[in-house]
């Protein structure tokens, strides 16, 4: 595996539908792919306004237009491809997943994953959410080896759990990637704290990335894409606006941290564990 490569993240400015969004991704993508990124990660929901009228509208099933878009988009860049998450359409169902899709550089579908915790909050004025209404949590991890790195994934409130990224890190991940729409009311507070900690709890890279800020979508999202290092350095950022991240990661960093601080080692196994309880992917 090289260990050393370069992580584009989009920080992708969403419109209401779908068609504008999958052509400016795909820009994006060309652009993150010219620059010298061998790992291109898009944002959650980057099909649509982040809002259930919207999700409504845009919703598709597996193989629809964002598949084919990303697909094409991997294989034309030659890049390894982690596809955001859009609003996947469960048959017979008013329910919705929300699911990334990961693509090969040959374009070849090699994973996805299904957001595993919902937000149900209600942080006061116009940011009371409810997405248990209308989604459904997925029930499994997903590991890709990339031959760059291998990661695991998450979307926006899966970073609260440190009992997630720690199971990743026990199937040996040196990525954690969390596609995210972290709210302006919680944002500012807690992103990059949370993304911080789980990678100096795990001692890997975590990489965060989630749509601009957009000014008239009913849910504005707080944006700050960034990638952290094993030490808990911030190697990327950005603010509010469009903009891509660029990350050089050099894994040999996660060994060089763990051996100068190995807490694995002094972890005291004989008296807490995080068990696995997921399902096997379908
Ligand atoms: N869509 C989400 O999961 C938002 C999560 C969020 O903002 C948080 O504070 O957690």
């Amino acid at each position: 595996m090289a260990s050393k490569f370069r992580l584009a993240l989009i920080q992708l400015y969403v419109e209401k539908f779908r068609p504008n969004n999958l052509a400016r991704a795909s820009r994006l993508i060309a652009q993150a792919a010219s620059n010298g990124a061998a790992v291109v990660v898009l944002p959650e929901f980057f099909t649509c306004w982040c809002d259930p009228k919207y999700f409504i509208e845009n919703k598709e099933q597996l193989d629809g237009p964002t598949n084919r878009m990303l697909s094409q988009a991997a294989r034309d860049n030659r890049v390894f491809l982690f596809g955001g998450t859009f609003p996947e359409a469960i048959p017979d169902s008013e329910m919705l997943y929300n699911t990334c899709q990961i693509f090969n550089p040959r374009g070849d579908l090699v994973g996805m994953f299904r957001k595993l915790h919902l937000f149900d909050v209600d942080l006061g004025p116009r940011m009371k959410i409810t997405e248990s209404e209308m989604m459904v949590p997925g029930k499994s991890l997903t590991v890709v080896d990339t031959g760059f790195c291998r990661t695991g994934f998450g979307v926006c409130v899966d970073l609260r759990y440190p009992e997630l990224a720690r199971l990743y890190a026990k199937r040996g991940v040196d990525l954690m990637t969390y596609m995210g729409g972290f709210s302006l009311t919680t944002g500012p507070h807690h992103l990059q704290v949370l993304q911080r900690a789980r990678a100096i709890d795990n001692q890997i890279y975590v990489a965060n990335v989630g749509p601009a800020s957009n000014h008239d979508a009913p849910y504005v999202t707080y944006g700050h894409s960034a990638v952290a290092d094993p030490w808990g350095r911030i190697i990327g950022e950005t603010g509010s606006d469009e903009d891509i991240v660029y990350a050089d990661i050099d894994l040999d960093l996660i060994a060089d941290t763990r051996t100068r601080l190995p807490v694995d080692h002094m972890r005291r196994d004989d008296l807490f564990e995080t068990r696995d309880l997921t399902e096997e992917q379908t």
